[in-house]
């Protein structure tokens, strides 16, 4: 395994096809590991496997924890070697943005809702990103976890609407024994928080049994839930259609949560049957 942290090395060192990526901010878990995991997988033992760790300060906003998040080089690069990663790209953050850069992605409409509505300019800072590493890598595939839902789905339309020729492939979302969606943040966690936690998933796993019963009752449900546990505060509970737009009958949607617990967001998310 390479570990290169210049725009030139990597250029100089990806040569090899069928390639993947799978782009992080680093404190790798499981999830990641799944991400890896599914990479190799789809590029086979002579494919290359590129993994990107960067804590991308644009997508960060001024009370965020950007100063604050996780950075663990060293395990990162062992579960790398362990998933039989090729090439791992860990640039400083002069080398990927040498100046403010003047030109970014404009993510349209759907960016200024959920995650965005909290998190104003979150998914600029993340489309931009995602597209230098597009360049830098030039993949043939890139795989995104289903845990960031709405990230995964901005990517998916930034690269179908500016043709870019590379599959996005998702990932479900691996969990915790106890249904505790793995995230880098779940270290800022203490024990009752920890239990806390756990009403995220409790909420969506109640809303996807009352499918059948239409979507008033699917929010209705996991709303009693959350009302279980005051402590923890939501930002939202949406029920949406897969693409993120409105729910427009029977069938799949999406239900999308986002809450704090003590100083610590979390998201997650889980596909419904609607009746
Ligand atoms: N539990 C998970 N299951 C599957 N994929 C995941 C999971 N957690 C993160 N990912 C995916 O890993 C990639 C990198 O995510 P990132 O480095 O932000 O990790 P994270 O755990 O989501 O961190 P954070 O706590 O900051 O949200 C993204 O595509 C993300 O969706
Ligand atoms: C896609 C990403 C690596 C861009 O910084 C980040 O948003 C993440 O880790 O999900
Ligand atoms: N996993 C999304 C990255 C972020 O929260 O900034």
């Amino acid at each position: 395994m390479r570990l290169t942290q210049t725009k030139a090395e990597l250029r100089a060192a990806t040569a090899v096809r069928p390639r993947a990526v799978v782009m992080t901010m680093g404190a790798l878990h499981e999830g990641h590991a799944a991400l890896l995991a599914e990479a190799r997988e789809r590029v086979g033992p002579e494919g290359s496997v590129v993994l990107t760790i960067f804590v991308n300060p644009l997508q960060f906003g001024p009370t965020e924890d950007f100063d604050r998040y996780p950075r663990t080089l060293a395990s990162d690069l062992a579960i790398a070697k362990n998933e039989g990663v090729d090439l791992v790209f860990n640039p400083s953050r002069d080398e990927l943005y040498p100046n403010e850069p003047s030109i970014t992605v404009h993510p349209g409409p759907l960016a200024d809702e959920l995650e965005g509505m909290v998190r104003p300019g979150h998914f600029t800072g993340v489309l931009t990103v995602v597209s230098k590493m597009l360049h830098l890598t030039a993949p043939d595939l890139a795989l995104f976890g289903e845990k960031d839902y709405q990230q995964l789905t901005l990517i998916r339309e930034m690269v179908c609407d500016l043709d870019w020729n590379v599959d996005i492939v998702p990932v479900p979302t691996v969990r915790e024994a106890d249904g505790l969606a793995l995230s880098s943040r779940n270290r800022y966690l203490d024990e009752t928080e920890r239990d806390e936690a756990l009403v995220l998933y409790r909420a969506l796993t109640a809303g996807a049994k009352a499918g059948m019963n239409g979507p008033d009752a699917v929010m209705a449900a996991a709303q009693a839930e959350l009302e279980a546990v005051p402590s923890v505060k939501l930002d939202y509970l949406a029920l949406r259609a897969p693409d993120l737009g409105p729910v427009i009958g029977p069938g799949e949607a999406r239900m999308l949560i986002a809450a704090r617990v003590g100083q610590t967001r979390l998201i997650d998310n889980i596909s419904i049957t609607l009746r």
